[in-house]
């Protein structure tokens, strides 16, 4: 059976595009968008020899606003356009190359080449389609899901993988310091090594109707941190004061997104980012989200060290396959 690729429904329509991906009134981003104001996320610049500052401005902005950009993160600008270069070149295939890497059907495993199920309540379609496969742990890497084409996409998504870990350590070691544990606490307590790093790029053709369509719909990630780069085509949304408002792409910046299991662990001091993403007229957005997540089996808690007559448990502690189930399905936590 023939998938449904968005790729493959915007190089055909003209005008008017079908009626699964337009949103209802009060999801179209033409209607719900501030226009002319981008959200002004913190940039925090971690070559500051001031680490007490850096130390400050993570822990605020993820306790505050649950999303800011990194810049002078240490991995090299080269590197990052050698990586969106070659997840471009991926997408870039004949459509049957692509489809070597669908997911299986079938399988709960989100890996592969595909675009999302709907599990909306309207079954409206995102204006997106997407590459899954894990950067870390080596065990759980598989390699099926990693383009043979272009050939350097797997020495060069390896070297990015290698350098993003510095930077996941480097953040998850202040976030702990801000929840007033030792800075290897935090880490050690998801099962530090086992962390998953999951990999999934975006790929949003130009739409002649942006107005009326959403890339990825209003969502949290469920991850603890999500390390993202995008091109430079705007699309970024963040949600405040439930208004939308664009996210200001900045060059080399990496974005980072406090994700729901991280919300749990601190019990409920660091705040998840409600976020989506429109789409262009003219330009091919991409994104690269990588997904920091716990083992399947992982159960999340809030950490013990926090709790206290003051300070009881908001969450109940879950593995996190079960949290994913729930959330996939929209059955309440
Ligand atoms: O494309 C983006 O900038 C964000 C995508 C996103 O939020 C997601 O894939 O979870
Ligand atoms: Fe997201």
């Amino acid at each position: 059976m023939e998938s449904l690729r968005v790729q493959n429904v915007a190089s055909h329509v003209n005008e008017a595009i079908p009626e699964m991906f337009v949103r209802s009134k009060t999801e179209q981003p033409g209607v719900t968008t501030v226009q002319g104001t981008t959200l002004q996320v913190p940039i925090i610049d971690l070559s500051n020899p001031n680490e007490e500052k850096i130390l400050k401005e993570i822990i605020e902005a993820s306790c505050e606003w649950g999303m800011f950009q990194i810049v002078n993160h240490h991995i090299p600008s080269e590197l990052i356009r050698k990586y969106q270069d070659v997840g471009k070149e991926f997408f870039e295939l004949s459509p049957e190359e692509k489809e070597k890497y669908a997911k299986d059907p079938g399988s709960q495993s989100l890996e592969g080449y595909g675009t999302k199920l709907q599990k909306e309540l309207d079954g409206k379609k995102g204006w997106v389609d997407h590459l899954f496969h894990k950067l870390w742990p080596p065990s759980d890497i598989n390699y099926r899901f990693w383009p043979e084409n272009p050939p350097s996409y797997r020495e060069v998504t390896e070297e990015y993988a290698k350098y993003l870990h510095g930077v996941v350590d480097e953040l998850f070691k202040a976030l702990s310091l801000g929840l007033g544990l030792e800075g290897h606490e935090l880490r050690e307590a998801v099962n530090g090594d086992k962390l998953v790093h999951l990999l999934k790029i975006n790929y949003y053709p130009p739409c002649p109707h942006p107005e009326l369509v959403l890339g990825v719909p209003a969502h949290s990630d469920m991850s603890f941190l999500t390390l993202l780069v995008p091109n430079e085509v705007q699309g970024l949304q963040a949600c405040k004061d439930d208004q939308w408002y664009d996210v200001k792409y900045v060059p080399n910046a990496i974005v980072v997104h406090v994700g729901d299991q991280m919300q749990v662990i601190s019990n409920g001091k660091y705040k998840p980012v409600w976020h989506r993403t429109t789409v262009s007229k003219n330009e091919t957005r991409m994104s690269w989200p990588v997904f920091i997540e716990p083992q399947p089996e992982q159960e999340v808690g809030p950490h013990p060290k926090l709790l206290n007559q003051d300070n009881p448990p908001k969450f109940k502690p879950k593995k996190f396959k079960d949290y994913a189930y729930c959330k996939l399905n929209k059955i309440p936590q």
